[in-house]
């Protein structure tokens, strides 16, 4: 399995889709930053083929509908996958590999923040210190999780957010890459992404407390991974940073209208920090321009960041990924494999 990447010419079969429109996968599409991201991708080039990947289909509909709406003729398909439960990867993968004979972009979007607490006392502590503005941009010492196993017996967020998006990427290999042709992978990272969280000993953080922050600097060391070993075959991963974005992740950890009641003090805020991009569309920025840059011309280390002005301006940044152990990313993927191999 390790050594098969290239497509064989017997799965290039069925392709409902003509020659040169893209086919685009998007994994948590039915809402925030996913959904906004297909709504940006269908503007910028109305011949797409846009898959959306949702565990519930009822949203999944809606948000079809919602799209329909503003661009009529599109061309989008629905595919269940529940991306943190392997049997549901593994038929969704085969579902895919049925519809289509190529995949142009996978958006790797789809991402949980199970039972957050916010840690009140740091957060007065960090307003008066220097590390504010790095406060607000990452999180850092703010934020823990409470998390569980799910029914394959993996850690949820790992499964996830890291997990069931390698699978995918796994699965569907046939379909990446055909005939020499490139073949894009973006991952929603997170600015919450922290070494510090991440132990290759403990790789699902079954025995830590902040397992969206580790969940998300894996997949930043997987994408590292991925480009080292397959660029060279046209495949090309990059992470994104969306910035605080105002979904149902963060209604998560603060009720809507406590967000909207701090929404002028958020617009403050962005003044200091670029990254309160606070909206769905802004916060896709970084995906979006990734859907229009050449791949060769991306920087395989960088993590792109979707940034905010105060005056409201969008625009996407690069920044180094921050791997401070260069053996990280190799043992990752490298453990990853083991896990689909002995699914
Ligand atoms: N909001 C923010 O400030 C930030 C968000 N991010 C990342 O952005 C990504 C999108 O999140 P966001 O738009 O904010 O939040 P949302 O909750 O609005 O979107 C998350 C999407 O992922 C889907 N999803 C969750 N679990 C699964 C699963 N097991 N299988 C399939 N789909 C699943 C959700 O589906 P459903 O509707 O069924 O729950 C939803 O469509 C996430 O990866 C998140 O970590 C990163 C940095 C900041
Ligand atoms: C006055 C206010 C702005 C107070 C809000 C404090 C905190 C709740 C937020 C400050 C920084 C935020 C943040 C996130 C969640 C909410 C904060 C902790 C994220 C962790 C959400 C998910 C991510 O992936 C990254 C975000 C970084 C910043």
């Amino acid at each position: 399995r390790i050594g098969r990447w290239a497509a064989p010419v017997e799965s290039l079969h069925n392709c409902p889709c003509p020659d040169m429109e893209k086919v685009v996968l998007v994994t948590g599409a039915n809402s925030g930053i996913g959904l906004a991201l297909c709504e940006r991708l269908l503007t910028e080039d109305s011949q797409l083929l846009l898959c959306l990947a949702c565990r519930n289909m009822k949203r999944a509909e809606d948000a079809r509908s919602a799209l329909l709406t503003s661009h009529i003729n599109a061309h989008i398909d629905l595919l269940h996958l529940d991306v943190g439960s392997v049997q549901s990867v593994l038929t969704a993968a085969q579902e895919v590999k049925a519809r289509y004979n190529r995949i142009d972009f996978l958006y790797l979007n789809a991402g949980i923040m199970p039972n957050p607490q916010v840690d009140v006392k740091a957060l007065f502590k960090g307003l008066f210190s220097r590390n504010v503005i790095n406060m607000f941009a990452t999180a850092e010492g703010l934020l823990t999780q409470q998390d569980r196993l799910n029914s394959d017996g993996l850690q949820e967020v790992f499964a996830t957010n890291l997990f069931g998006h390698f699978l995918l990427i796994r699965e569907l290999e046939p379909l990446l890459c055909p005939g020499g042709q490139t073949s894009r992978i973006v991952w929603t990272s997170s600015s919450n992404a922290r070494r510090s969280a991440f132990s290759i000993e403990d790789i699902q953080h079954r025995n830590g407390t902040e397992p969206y922050s580790s969940s998300k600097y894996a997949s930043d060391m997987l994408s590292l991974a991925l480009n080292r070993h397959k660029n060279s075959q046209g495949l090309f991963s990059s992470v994104i940073c969306p910035g605080l974005v105002m979904t149902n992740l963060t209604y998560g950890i603060l009720p809507s209208f406590f967000w909207t009641l701090i929404m002028p003090i958020m617009w403050l805020i962005r003044i200091f920090t670029n990254t309160f991009t606070l909206t769905p569309y802004n916060g896709a920025e970084a995906l979006h321009w990734l859907f229009v840059q050449n791949p060769e011309s991306l920087d395989p280390r960088a993590k792109y960041h979707s940034l905010t002005s105060g005056l409201g301006k969008n625009y996407t940044q690069s920044r180094q990924v921050s791997n401070q152990r260069p053996l990280l990313p190799q043992t990752l993927y490298c453990s990853s494999l083991l896990y689909v191999n002995l699914r």
